[in-house]
């Protein structure tokens, strides 16, 4: 993988708006190999947009494994790193969201976690993608807000979602996360999604809780360049599939016209 073409990827997502998504595949959920072999070569012929890997508490040291999984698989679709912590950084992957929780107000992940990370980065070919991860729920316990100790931002207030998000993007941060949190009961409110995408025009990843293509679509609609799926592929491998076809025609149809 050439530098900078996860970057690349995205930009012609958006530039085409088209409709992206990313397999996150949590190392400590690997049970049966077989299955996540398989897993991954369906997300390979349904052309899957990037492999997500990483998880909030990281119990077993898979991520290697899961990445070599997946290279043994594909070269040609990115594997980014999603770190719940820093042990999770891996020179196998090709890029890194560099996440810093500015939803929440703990300087280990504000930074604290960046900075024990930051050496073994550079020391890597790691793409690295600065991203303003920010979650976003009415108060359910999730496993990221536990592991992190901090609030989430409210659904149901797109200004203070708005706020939160431009004040990343002025630190710098190029790319907006929004989260509701792993196997979340309620994803995150388009309208939520349609503010922060109108105020800040950053490329927008959207997760937690999308288990239908109808919520997939909502998020899209609302202005994420890519919808997450996680636990609800891990429960219904099916919606993989149901998401990717979706997303396939429609992306088809744009060229047409
Ligand atoms: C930049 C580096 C090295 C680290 C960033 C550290 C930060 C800021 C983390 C944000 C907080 C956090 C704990 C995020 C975890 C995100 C993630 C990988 C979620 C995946 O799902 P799980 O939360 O493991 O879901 P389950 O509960 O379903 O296992
Ligand atoms: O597991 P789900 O709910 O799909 O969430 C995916 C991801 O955004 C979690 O960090
Ligand atoms: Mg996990």
């Amino acid at each position: 993988m050439t530098q900078k073409s996860i970057n690349h990827k995205f930009a012609r997502l958006r530039e085409e708006s088209k409709k992206g998504v990313a397999l996150l595949l949590d190392p400590d959920k690997v049970g049966d190999k077989t299955k996540l072999y398989s897993l991954i070569q369906t997300a390979v012929h349904h052309q899957v947009d990037f492999f997500f890997v990483g998880g909030s508490l990281l119990m077993r040291d898979l991520v290697e494994e899961v990445i070599c999984g997946i290279k043994d698989i594909t070269a040609e679709i990115p594997v980014l790193l999603f770190p719940g912590n820093a042990v999770q950084v891996s020179d196998k992957a090709d890029g890194i969201l560099f996440l810093s929780l500015i939803s929440g107000r703990n300087p280990e992940f504000l930074i604290g976690q960046q900075v024990t990370a930051a050496p073994l980065i550079a020391q890597s070919n790691l793409e690295v993608l600065p991203t303003a991860y920010m979650l976003v729920n009415d108060g359910e316990i999730t496993s990221v807000n536990y592991v992190s100790q901090t609030l989430p931002l409210p659904n149901h207030k797109p200004d203070l979602a708005v706020a939160t998000a431009l004040a990343g993007k002025y630190l710098g941060m190029q790319y907006v996360y929004l989260e509701a949190g792993s196997g979340a009961n309620s994803p995150v409110n388009p309208e939520v999604i349609q503010s922060v995408k109108k105020a800040t025009e950053l490329p927008l990843i959207v997760g937690g809780g999308i288990r239908s293509v109808e919520t997939a679509k909502a998020a899209w609609m609302a202005g994420a360049d890519v919808v997450v799926l996680g636990n609800g592929v891990e429960k219904n491998p099916n919606l993989l599939i149901e998401v990717l076809e979706y997303a396939n025609v429609y992306n088809l149809s744009l060229n047409v016209n």
